[in-house]
């Protein structure tokens, strides 16, 4: 039987206003927008990130994915860009979720995840208590001497994460390695609150429309 709910769809590693359009109009919920990151594909410097925040539309989320983690970076690089939601792409010290919300209190916090095994399901419900607004589960790895902290194209888990959403009182997106091939497996394991990709719907780096309507579709008809 269908679900009621719909889920929702963030297109990740937007990297021009034209890619930010072609995502809008394909039927994207949000857009992520990655920051400096010590590895990773979808890097797009913070001016071209600011531009396209100005050029999207409400009700459309706009994501900046940030590694900062210290309070004063993450809300010099949010008045740099000026997206609505902040992806804390690392681990955060406690007081920053409290502190962030003061400072900005308009911005929404998600906090991602990198699912490894069973302990990560503590880690994610302790994000949540100390005041993350959604979490989002990727597949990186931040204790590798060069962090790894998302867009590697891989799975996790999905285990893990569908308990992770069961326990969630947030929303929960799921990342990682979605594709047309496996994206139905994806929501009917973990049902979570919306997916995240970048890789899976690129062509050479590009965003490849195609491959975003079947990505989208698909979700729509599964939904
Ligand atoms: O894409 C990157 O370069 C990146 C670097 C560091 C952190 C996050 C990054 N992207 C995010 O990773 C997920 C998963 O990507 P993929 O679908 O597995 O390729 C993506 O949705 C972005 O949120």
């Amino acid at each position: 039987m269908q679900s009621p709910f719909r889920t929702r769809v963030k297109i990740c590693c937007i990297s021009s206003i034209a890619e930010a359009q072609t995502a809008i109009q394909l039927g994207a919920d949000a857009l992520g927008l990655v920051g400096r990151m010590p590895s990773g594909p979808g890097v797009v410097a913070d001016e071209l990130a600011a531009q396209v925040v100005q050029a999207t539309p409400p009700p459309i989320a706009t994501f900046m994915l940030t590694s900062e983690t210290t309070v004063a970076d993450i809300v010099a690089h949010q008045r740099r860009v000026g997206a609505n939601t902040i992806q804390l792409v690392d681990a955060v010290p406690a007081d920053t979720y409290t502190q962030l919300k003061a400072l900005l209190p308009a911005v929404k916090l998600v906090q991602v995840i990198h699912v490894i095994d069973e302990r990560t399901i503590d880690e994610a419900l302790l994000a949540v208590q100390l005041g993350a607004d959604a979490l989002l589960l990727d597949s990186g790895n931040p204790n590798l001497v060069v962090k790894e902290l998302g867009g590697t194209g891989r799975i996790h888990n999905w285990q893990v994460s569908r308990r992770i959403v069961e326990q969630s009182s947030v929303p929960v997106f799921l990342a990682g390695g979605l594709n047309e091939g496996n994206v139905r497996e994806a929501i009917e394991t973990v049902r979570p609150f919306g997916l995240d990709i970048c890789s899976g719907v690129r062509t050479n780096g590009q965003l490849d429309a195609q491959k975003l309507e079947v990505f989208i579709k698909l979700v729509q008809q599964l939904a």
